[in-house]
């Protein structure tokens, strides 16, 4: 039951009463008699009796314009009508049709035709609430009125509000609120009432973050970046990472089968724009006219998805794993765990021919051979909700897809409609376990429940992303063949190849639609211990819907594979870019550009519990428009969160702001009261007092005065020993525990190095490095020439000390507010056009007519080769 638009007008309507003469104690008395059996007789009122009528009554009725004659509603002599209180007194059946004019039936009475105006009024009411937020509006005022007078007329039971139960059989049961989902309007407007209270639920963090992304607009500029270069080939290969990968310091195998959840981000900013963007010798054309428009597709929507597509020159470079020897017993974890991997040949690039009917997978890395039958046998697990874009990635399939192998997997490519239906029951099963799983898995955080992003998820929409053509298609391929798997797309290219598995650059056979499809072999992932990091980074793409971070489409299993399809970036990474550059570093311009971008994604994981904890130039992959795409979640932390309201330096009247601000709020539904103090793309209804009053505020001392929301894990810990050595945090190496602040450490050093090329502490060998992150102090080289602001943050965010550092106690915001982003519009940054991207070797994708010659095809259709590598 929608209860708000009921909840939230009659609470305003009865304010309004409580003005008024006589119908204070009714109103009142009818909140409580709902909880209270007491307070039923004193609010029962008969209308043959003028105990209660007042003169509100009748101007009510009088107001309806009855046009029956006297003998209809037979009026007494007296004037009083007796019969009119036996009409309200009769019975009335469910379904009657109504009469369409008040009073003109023979078989309308009064309660009927309340119970229209009534629900009329309210719809209307929420209409009008909708259009403007006026709490002072006089016809909420009269529908609460007339609501409040309905229950007390036809409530002889005790039951009143807009909810009139029924009762002996004299009463018709009435629901003055539409119930859920017949009214999106009220629903709606009841979702944007809600949203005033704050509590750990993931719909208050994906709440806090639209608060914190309407409060950080200070101003309505555009970001414009302009490359310093056009372009250069690349000249160097590519630094070496050294990369520390997490240690689960308990791991079982019953965690690794209860992970899964989804929690459903409801973000949906309300710009989404992209410029056209040159992207080899192709000039990707991106959807034009988006700029400034609300609500448009995704950027990289449908440019993707076109037959040409630019090759990028290099592959990501190759992370380096490294162990560090340490006499902690749990790095003895990160050695065994990736002594396996040392043991592989990561050099090996070995595809096996195997019969037809039989894929033959290669393990790079442990050279093994995975034989299995060729046809996936239905093993395949679709994940998506055909119906609903957004849907695809949410079910709770996925638990069986890394725990184990085909004994626990779907059988078969059942009705799209039976699918979904498993996939919901099997949502509700693997919410239940994943909470306590996961918390399990990552027993050495203090804070890591998954609750608090898990609860009131509702595998929703992924608003941000449902105009995209790839939802569509995906879905439209489950319509056709029931359960995805890797047989229904033709693997193009290899991407680059992870700790946990390979990446390819794949189409959906009988679209133009490309995706990246990381592949995984549970057996290896098992044998590696990594099955906890392949779980972690499924989780938290399920859970995502944002602009900078990437789309997880479907998830299934196919032949002990486990596949993530997920949005692909042709761009390549910031590291290969970086390369590129001039002095192999960006200008500050572009710089800021990306790491404002980044920012918006940590912000974002944070508020949805996720310390990232990898941030690095490699991980950061650039769409074909030139905005970013944060990946790589293996390594990450999940925790609990719990937004907190903080009072900064709000004065008196500040805080008087802040009321006058909440009763005007934006009509815009993203915009939360009250924290939406700018302007929110649509205008906004003041009273005319309020506007006096606004006009002689300060805009941007309004905003920095307002109460802060921190939504952001500030005190959540772990200790395990993760990360890349040069970025690193001190924290992390002295094994003190670390929360989110790693994140704003990693930040620093991801700007220091897009700004001069090179890290801060990087020493001669891992050791030193680590030593460097400690000890050393922080030192800006000459050349490049930086700005004194952007230095200024960096030192800021490179605090050896956690506590200290720009970010620990606000999050997000307050790295936000640093000088080195004056001037940045948050909010439509992904509307800025991007820094100009070098040209790319050109690399087109075959198109249909090439398919059939297939020689840069990887086929991989039933019956036939599956041929490619993993890892
Ligand atoms: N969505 C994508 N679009 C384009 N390329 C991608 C995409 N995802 C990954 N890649 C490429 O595939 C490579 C491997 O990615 P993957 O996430 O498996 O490993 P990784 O980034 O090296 O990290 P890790 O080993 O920690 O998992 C990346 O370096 C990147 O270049």
């Amino acid at each position: 039951m929608g209860s708000f638009s009921g909840a939230c007008e009659i609470v305003e309507a009865r304010e309004d009463l409580s003005r008024g003469k006589g119908v204070v104690g009714i109103c009142q008395s009818n909140s409580r008699c709902k909880t209270s059996e007491k307070n039923k007789k004193p609010l029962v009122l008969n209308l043959g009796y003028k105990d209660y009528i007042d003169d509100d009554i009748n101007k009510l009725f009088e107001s309806f314009a009855l046009k029956s004659s006297s003998r209809d509603l037979g009026m007494s002599q007296d004037g009083t009508s007796h019969k009119l209180k036996n009409t309200l007194k009769k019975p009335m059946t469910m379904g009657v049709p109504r009469s369409p004019r008040v009073g003109t039936s023979e078989a309308a009475n009064l309660k009927q035709a309340l119970r229209d105006l009534c629900i009329s009024k309210a719809s209307e009411v929420a209409a009008m609430k909708r259009l403007s937020k006026s709490t002072a509006s006089p016809r909420i005022s009269e529908v609460g009125r007339i609501q409040t007078l309905y229950s007390s007329v036809v409530d002889e039971t005790g039951h009143s509000g807009p909810y009139i139960a029924e009762s002996k059989g004299h009463r018709k049961e009435i629901s003055l609120v539409p119930e859920k989902g017949k009214s999106p309007l009220l629903d709606k407007t009841s979702q944007s009432h809600q949203t005033t209270q704050i509590t750990s639920s993931s719909q208050a963090i994906n709440s806090a973050w639209e608060i914190a992304v309407a409060t950080t607009q200070l101003d309505s500029g555009t970001s414009s970046m302009q490359s310093d270069s056009a372009c250069s080939s690349s000249k160097t290969g590519f630094q070496s990472r050294h990369v520390v990968p997490v240690q689960p310091e308990k791991q079982t195998s019953a965690s690794y089968q209860s992970l899964y959840n989804a929690s459903e981000s409801k973000l949906e900013l309300p710009v989404h724009a992209s410029s056209p963007k040159k992207l080899g010798n192709k000039v990707v054309v991106s959807n034009t006219g988006r700029k400034g428009r609300l609500q448009t597709a995704s950027s990289s929507s449908t440019s993707v998805s076109g037959t040409k597509v630019n090759k990028q020159p290099h592959h990501s470079p190759h992370t380096v794993k490294m162990v560090i020897k340490n006499k902690n017993p749990s790095k003895k974890k990160v050695k065994e765990e990736d002594s396996g991997s040392a043991s592989c040949d990561p050099t090996s690039n070995e595809v096996s021919k195997s019969v037809p009917g039989t894929a033959r997978l290669i393990c790079e890395r442990c050279r093994c051979a995975l034989e299995n039958t060729g046809e996936e046998k239905n093993k395949e697990i679709m994940t998506a909700d055909s119906t609903s874009p957004g849907n695809g990635v949410n079910s709770g399939s996925n638990k069986p897809d890394l725990a184990s192998t085909s004994g626990t997997i779907n059988k078969g490519c059942k009705a799209v409609a039976k699918v979904v239906k498993n996939t919901k029951l099997k949502e509700q099963l693997e919410f239940s376990q994943s909470s306590k799983s996961s918390q399990g898995e990552y027993s050495s955080s203090t804070s890591t429940s998954d609750e608090s992003n898990m609860s009131g998820s509702s595998f929703g929409s992924r608003p941000h992303m449902s105009k995209d053509v790839r939802w569509e298609a995906i879905r439209r391929a489950q319509m056709q063949h029931g359960a995805l798997g890797l047989r229904h797309f033709n693997l193009l290219k290899k991407l680059g190849c992870g700790d946990i598995g390979t990446v390819y650059l794949a189409e959906l056979i009988g679209t133009s639609c490309l995706f990246a499809i990381k592949v995984m072999d549970i057996e290896f992932l098992a044998r590696r211990k990594k099955i906890p990091r392949a779980q972690t980074e499924k989780e938290i793409l399920r859970m995502l819907d944002h602009p900078f971070l990437p789309t997880l489409y479907v998830q299934f299993t196919s032949d002990n594979l486990s596949c993530l399809v997920m949005e692909y970036c042709p761009g390549g990474d910031l590291h290969v870019l970086r390369q590129k550059q001039p002095d192999r570093c960006f200008s500050e311009l572009a710089a800021r550009f990306y790491v404002a971008e980044v920012l918006l994604a940590l912000e974002y994981l944070h508020m949805l519990g996720v310390v990232y904890r990898d941030l690095k130039p490699e991980n950061i992959l650039v769409r074909e428009d030139g905005h970013i795409m944060l990946t790589d979640f293996d390594l990450s932390l999940r925790c609990a969160v719990s937004p907190t309201l903080l009072k900064s330096s709000c004065d008196v009247e500040s805080t008087k702001i802040s009321r006058l601000s909440a009763q005007s709020s934006c009509i815009e539904p993203f915009c939360i009261e009250p924290s939406c103090q700018v302007t929110c793309f649509s205008p906004r209804f003041l009273p005319a007092s309020a506007k006096a009053r606004k006009l002689k505020v300060d805009p941007v001392a309004q905003v920095r005065s307002l109460p802060q929301l921190v939504a952001e894990p500030t005190d959540a810990r772990s200790n395990s020993f993760v990360g890349t050595h040069e970025y690193l945090a001190p924290e992390i190496i002295k094994e003190e525990g670390h929360g989110a602040a790693v994140d704003w450490w990693t930040f620093g050093v991801f700007l220091y190095e897009l700004l001069y090329g090179r890290t801060p502490f990087k020493g001669s060998n891992n050791e030193e490095t680590l030593a460097n992150v400690v000890l050393q102090s922080l030192r800006f080289p000459d050349d490049p020439f930086v700005s004194f602001e952007a230095m200024d943050l960096i030192r800021g965010l490179l605090v050896k000390e956690p506590e200290n550092r720009l970010g620990s106690q606000r999050g997000a915001a307050e790295i936000k507010k640093h000088p080195f982003f004056e001037g940045l519009n948050w909010a439509l940054i992904r509307c800025a056009t991007p820094p100009e991207l070098p040209e790319f070797c050109d690399f087109e994708v075959l198109d249909t007519a090439s398919q059939g010659k297939g020689a840069k095809y990887l086929e991989c259709n039933v019956g036939e080769h599956v041929e490619f590598e993993l890892f």
